[in-house]
Parts: structure tokens; sequence; C-alpha cells
């Protein structure tokens, strides 16, 4: 079980700080996977962050299954992370290094010694299906196969919790399918509990046993995945129903005198003048 309380990140800046993460409190039950949807800038890649403290919160606790992460010294967290994989939206592998030497680096830096360590990756690669791949440089590799080696790397440690952000969206959609099969293969055969952010919603809906919605750093509305498919949950809140509504939404309004929906400035053209003609 991983319990975010009362979480919550504000970063330092030059014109002022900013709260990209507001009071976030959420309990993730082991072995489910959650989702975690929202527009761009919302919040949603820093509270993944948060959980295994990539980035530290400044406020709130972060508990897994009952250690406080957030009070632990810089030694026994970096054991502690040993138990949490991640994997990114552009794989993040090392493009000089084969596809098993990229899963090993995980072990190396757990001090597993070398045959081990080999062993080990090559039994994460042929659960993503990718034993024959081994010797494979990334650049050899597709979008699909990169992210399965990534998620090998993820698992090579054995991990209780898998975090993935945006791990679909630098693949096409048949590829997106196969990569969520996998995670949610892992997440069955394993019982890894995982935690998945998006902005789609269809990949929370494939996936998804709970969803989170996210805007301006704060969650604002849950739903079981269950309950949205039979029609039990009705969004609450604007930002709900419009994720929850698939359609594209475009603003046909003519862009002059529209206005930057941040800044409230009008918008300007790339000269930097106003824009005036529709
Ligand atoms: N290290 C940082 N320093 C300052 N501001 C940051 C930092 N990291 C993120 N932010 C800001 O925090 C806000 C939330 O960012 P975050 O990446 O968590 O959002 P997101 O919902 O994941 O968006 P996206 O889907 O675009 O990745 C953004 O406004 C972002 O600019």
């Amino acid at each position: 079980m991983i319990s975010l309380r009362n979480v919550s990140t504000t970063f330092r800046g030059k014109d002022g700080d900013f709260t990209a993460v507001n009071d976030v409190s959420l309990d993730i039950p082991a072995g489910s996977i959650q989702g975690i949807i929202g527009f761009s800038g919302a919040g949603k890649s820093t509270l993944l962050r948060n959980i295994n403290l990539l980035e530290r919160p400044t406020h709130g606790q972060v508990v897994l299954d009952g250690v406080d992460l957030t009070g632990l010294d810089d030694e026994r967290l970096r054991r502690e992370r040993h138990q949490i994989g991640m994997i990114f939206q552009h794989f993040n592998l090392l493009n000089n290094r084969t596809a098993l030497q990229n899963v090993e680096l995980s072990l190396k830096f757990a001090g597993i010694e070398k045959a081990e360590r080999r062993r080990r990756a090559q039994e994460a690669l042929e659960i993503v299906d990718l034993a024959e791949k081994s010797k494979s440089y990334p650049a050899q590799l597709s979008g699909g196969q990169k992210q399965r080696v990534a998620i090998a790397r993820a698992l090579v440690t054995h991990p209780k919790v898998l975090l993935c952000d945006e791990p679909t969206s630098a693949v096409d959609p048949r590829t997106t399918a196969s990569v969520l099969q996998y995670i949610a293969d892992i997440n069955q055969s394993l019982g890894i509990t995982t935690v998945v952010v998006t902005h789609e919603l269809n990949v929370v809906k494939a996936i998804a046993d709970n969803v989170a919605v996210m805007e301006d750093g704060a969650v604002v509305e849950r739903f079981d995945v269950a309950d949205l498919a039979s029609g039990a949950f009705e969004p609450g809140t604007e930002i709900g129903r419009y994720l929850l509504d698939e359609e594209i939404h475009l603003d046909r309004t003519p862009l002059a005198g529209r206005r930057d929906p941040a800044s409230g400035a009008p918008l300007r053209g790339r000269d930097g003048k106003e824009l005036i003609h529709a």
C-alpha cells in the first residue's frame, strides 16, 4: 500500500514560488493499478516523482508498506528505492549499451555481482519477450521494444511498485496496447502496485483500477474505472467532465481578441504583435 499524506511540492524560482502539488492525500492499495490523469502542467509527473522521492515533497509524507520514506536517511532511502521501479515517456535508455547492459545497470547500482546480474537481466528481458534482442542497441529497437527494455530494467530489482510516467505517449496506438498489456500482465502475475500517469483517458480506461484526476496540483476527482464503465460514476467537476469526454474541443472563435488563458494577456503573433486579424 502506498499512502500519500498531505503531499505538497513547491518549486522556488526567480519569479517566486510555484506549488506544483498541493496537499494531495491518496491511498493506493497493494497490487492495484492507479491512474493519474490531468492536463499538461496539472502536477501529475511531480506527484509521481514524489512517490520515489526523485522529487522530495516540501510537505507531507509518502508511506510505503508502513515505512515513511520522507523520514529516512539517505542510505536507508537508497535501499528502499530499489523496491520502486520507474519507466518514462522517452524510455531513458543508454544508447551506447545493449538492451541487456541497460537492464543490468540497475543491478550494478544495487551491488549485485556480475554473473547474477546477467542471469537476472536475461530473465527480465524474457518477461517482456525480448530475450532475442538482448545484444541489440536502443537504436536498433522500435519504440515499443525500447519501452519493454525499460520495463525489464524497472523489474529487474524485483520492485513492489512500478511508476509509469506517460509510458505510451511516444508510441503509436497499436504499440500503446502492447505496452499496456505488458504492464497489466506484470501487475497481475507479479502483484506489483502500479501507478500510471497519463493525459489519455483511453490509457486509464484500459489499464487502471482507480483513477485520480488532477488540476492545478490538487486531486479534484477520484473514480473506479468499473464505475465509469457501468455509468455509475458521473464526474462532479468541469475538468472531470472535459477529460471524460473524449472529443477534441477546439476554440473556433477568432484569434484576434482571444486571451492567453494563463496570463490573461492578449494573444500575440510570432512577430510579438497583438493579433488583429481573425
Ligand atoms: N523542477 C521544477 N522547477 C520549477 N517548476 C517545475 C519543476 N518541475 C515541474 N515544474 C512545474 O510544475 C508544474 C507541474 O509540472 P508536472 O510536470 O508535474 O505536470 P504534468 O501534469 O506532469 O504535465 P505534463 O503532462 O506536461 O508532463 C508545471 O507548471 C511545471 O512547469
